[in-house]
Parts: C-alpha cells; structure tokens; sequence
C-alpha cells in the first residue's frame, strides 16, 4: 500500500534579484520542479541532494506546512495542506534544525504534553516512552530543561516526541546534523531498529552519506527540483560504473605496464599501485608475479564517489 504519493509536485517562489544599482525585479524560481514519488508502507528511503535542490521544500509540502504551486500530492490518503489536523496524528515530524519541545520545561514535561495534544491513551504513550528511554538512553536528562540539553541530547529527545503517538510516516530532516559520532551511532542504531519492525515509513534528508548506508534501501536523488535518481544504491552503483579498487604494497619500490580489459591504473606512488577495477581475480594473479607482495586489499566502492559524480552530472 503506498503511503506517500505526489505527481508533478511543483513549489515556486517569487524572489527579488538586482535588476541594476538600486533596482530589484521580481522572479519566480521552481525550488521544486515536477517531482513524482510513491512510497510504500514500511520503505526507508533518502532523499538526497546537494544545498538548495529542493528537499526541505519537498518535505515540507509532504507535512502540510507549504502549499504546493502545483500537482497532486497524498499522504495516509490525505491532501496535507487543507487536512494538516487530520495528517499530523499519522505522521512524525524531526527537522534536525528546528524544535517541537519546550525550551523552558524539563524534557519528560514535554512529552507529558505532547501526550495531552495527541490525545494518546496513558499505557500507550507509557510503553513507547519506555521504549525510546531505554533504546536511547533519556534517563540521564530527562528532567532536565530542554534549553540546557546538548545537541546529541536534544535530537534524541526529539525522535522520541515525534513518535510518542505511534506515526506511520516518519519524516527527518538532517536528523544527525552537528551530532557526535557516539550520538550518531544511538540515532542510527534507534532508526534502523524501528525500520526492521517494518510499519513505519521513513523518509530521510541527510548529507551524511553514513545514514543513508545504514538505513536506506533506496534513495531517490533531487537537483534543482528535479528527480534524477529513483532506486536502490547498488542500481546507483551499476547505472555510473563504480568499480572496486585494489590496493597492492609491495617491499621493493615498483612500476608496472599492466594492461587487462577493465583494470586501470589510479595512482603509483613508490611500493603502492592502486588500481579502479571491474573483477579482481585476474588482477591479482599478475600483481603475484611483479614483485614480492607485502600486502593488498580491496576497497568496496564508495557511495560518496558515486553521488558526487551524479551532482556533478545533473
Ligand atoms: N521561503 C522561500 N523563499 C524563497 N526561496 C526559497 C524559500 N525556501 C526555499 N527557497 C529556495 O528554494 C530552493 C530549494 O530550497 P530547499 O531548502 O528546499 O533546499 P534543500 O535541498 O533542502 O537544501 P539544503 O541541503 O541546503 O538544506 C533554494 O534555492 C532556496 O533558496
């Protein structure tokens, strides 16, 4: 069952740019372009783009806080502008960048709260705090005021207000943004748990290629508003030729005229060759019969090379 459905999504905004010394004239920019997306019940999927392609503009007509320009858009069957109130029970919110607790009240008060605004029946709300104190570990913090909390404290107090009232759709914006690697490690640890259960939706924003690695299945790529990647990473991989490397030390400086039908010669620095390839074994028989091999590994392809290939390209 799909959850998330738009079609031909479409958000301008009129900006003022210099028309000459003093004078500024309006324009319209499509911060995003005629997107169309289906998302089933259960996937976990990244939305990724470089600054300014459209995602946060995406995510945000998705949660009903903009009004598209144009197209069709359903989420939980709902339109979400014109039914916000019915949609926010359904869905979770996190933008790395912004709060949904209060600044001046201990955390827990927040989420007692939060509990009053959603209406969630006590035990309900009891057990999934229980869960979230434990699998993120709030004790430490939790009567402490929100304005004092650390950043790493503070996002994890903000995954569990946004699923106190058990959402279908989880939405996260940046949701490692400026944390440490310990607390990235607790968020990403937490999101894929609640993934594997299989009934909450996720759809994440990041920059940081590591949680999508962690979590995503599939990825769907925005450039100027536009989608220019829908699918799996490994699809990714295929569709741009990433191939493996393979790092060979040996004891003695060496030079090497290796020519084999899809093996490339990247760098040769003195005792280590590196090499782009697409299969290794024939590779390797060679470099034993070069020199005295001291070491050699290989290196899976790198998401990060393959998505930066791809910004470049769109
Ligand atoms: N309220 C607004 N008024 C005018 N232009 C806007 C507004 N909000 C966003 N934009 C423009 O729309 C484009 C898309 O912005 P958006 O915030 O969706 O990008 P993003 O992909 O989330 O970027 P980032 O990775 O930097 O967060 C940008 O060019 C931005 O300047």
């Amino acid at each position: 069952m799909k959850v998330i459905e738009a079609r031909g999504l479409r958000k301008e905004f009129v900006v003022r740019v210099k028309a000459g010394a003093i004078r500024r004239q309006k324009r319209v920019v499509a911060a995003v372009d005629g997107v169309d997306l289906a998302i089933e019940r259960g996937e976990m999927v990244g939305y990724l783009g470089p600054n300014g392609a459209g995602k946060s503009t995406t995510l945000k007509m998705l949660t009903g806080v903009l009004m598209p320009s144009g197209g069709d858009v359903r989420v939980c069957g709902f339109t979400p502008v014109p039914q916000r109130v019915k949609l926010a029970r359904r869905i979770g919110v996190v933008f790395g960048q912004r709060s949904q607790l209060w600044w001046d009240l201990p955390l827990g008060d927040s989420f007692d709260l939060l509990r009053h605004i959603y209406r969630v029946p006590a035990a309900e709300h009891a057990l999934r705090l229980d869960r979230c104190r434990d699998l993120l570990d709030l004790d430490a913090f939790m009567q402490t005021p929100v304005r004092q909390l650390s950043l790493g404290q503070r996002m994890r107090g903000e995954l569990t207000a946004a699923l106190l009232h058990g959402p279908e759709i989880l939405f996260l914006d940046e949701p490692t943004i400026g944390l440490d690697v310990v607390s990235k490690q607790a968020v990403r640890g937490f999101l894929a748990e609640l993934g594997e259960k299989g009934d909450t939706t996720m759809i994440l924003t990041t920059h940081d290629l590591a949680d999508i690695e962690r979590l995503c299945q599939r990825i769907v790529v925005i450039d100027h508003g536009r989608v220019v990647h829908d699918g799996t990473i490994q699809a990714l991989h295929d569709r741009y030729r990433s191939r493996r490397r393979v790092i060979a030390d040996f004891d003695e400086p060496i030079q090497t005229d290796i020519r084999l039908p899809g093996v490339e010669l990247e760098s040769s620095t003195g005792t280590r060759l590196i090499f782009a390839v697409d299969e290794v074994g024939p590779l390797i028989s060679q470099l034993t019969q070069i020199g005295s091999l001291r070491d050699l590994s290989i290196a899976e392809p790198e998401i990060e090379d393959v998505i930066s290939r791809l910004y470049l390209s769109s």
